[in-house]
């Protein structure tokens, strides 16, 4: 079974507000992409698919990809407005049987969770990496808080999210021929679910798979870098 990583990396990073784009910013004079990057080209997947913006593909070819001898990048690509839209960008370009989308944004990814996701998606066919929150959770009305949910009932989602790539493919081609902007599709797996009335299955994520998402994580991801276990 040949499996293809795509990896995203065409955000705008609103959240994150530096001067440079949150995936080119440097940690340890590498860029946030890297990581990732390193990650995947260390594990058993086969190839690998960047998306990125279309102003940004020739620095990720030269800066990036040639630069640090990342051989099992088979494409770049030009991602789209949300990220679905760059996911389907993606999956334009995948010829693997398992298809693994993963967030540069998640730069502390390791070898063990993305061999344990695919191995888990021969398995299951659609397969996410969960973590159980550690804090408790309201609804919130406004200013207000509602009522405190239960958090064993609760998980958190994380990358990369695994799928078979026939079963990811058409369930984006399903969605895209509906009112699809109005679903509030936030992954991948809400596709496959929402489209291909498929079952996703949750296995054991990693607490130091964070999202680089606004600038303080960037602190923690150069402690869980610099300490060499991702
Ligand atoms: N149109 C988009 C939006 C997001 N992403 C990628 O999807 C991942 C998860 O997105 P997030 O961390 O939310 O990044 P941004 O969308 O860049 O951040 P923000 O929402 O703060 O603008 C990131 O690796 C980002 O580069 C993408 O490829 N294309
Ligand atoms: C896909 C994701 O990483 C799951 O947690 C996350 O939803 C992506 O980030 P966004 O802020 O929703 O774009």
């Amino acid at each position: 079974m040949k499996s293809t990583a795509i990896i995203l990396a065409a955000g705008s990073g609103k959240r994150f507000s530096s001067d440079k784009k949150k995936q080119f910013v440097e940690l340890f004079e590498k860029p946030l992409l890297y990581y990732s990057l390193k990650a995947f080209s260390e594990s058993k997947v086969d190839e690998i698919i960047v998306v990125t913006s279309k102003d940004d593909i020739d620095f990720v070819r030269e800066d990036i990809v040639k630069k640090y001898e990342f051989f099992k990048v088979k494409d770049i690509v030009s991602g789209g407005n949300e990220r679905y839209d760059s996911v389907y960008s993606g999956l334009k370009a995948v010829s693997g049987d398992i298809c693994l989308i993963h967030d540069c944004a998640r730069a502390m990814i390791n070898v063990e969770l993305i061999n344990r996701c695919i191995d888990e998606t021969l398995k299951y066919r659609a397969v996410v990496p969960v973590v159980a929150p550690k804090d408790t959770i309201r609804l919130r009305d406004g200013e207000f808080g509602g009522e405190t949910i239960d958090r064993s009932t609760l998980c958190i989602i994380q990358t990369p999210q695994c799928f078979y790539t026939e079963l990811i493919k058409s369930a984006f081609e399903k969605m895209y021929k509906t009112d699809y902007k109005s679903l509030g599709i936030t992954d991948d797996a809400m596709v496959v679910e929402k489209f291909n009335d498929t079952k996703v299955r949750l296995i054991e994520g990693d607490y130091k798979n964070i999202k680089v998402t606004t600038p303080e994580d960037i602190v923690i991801a150069k402690m869980f870098l610099d300490a060499g276990n991702c």
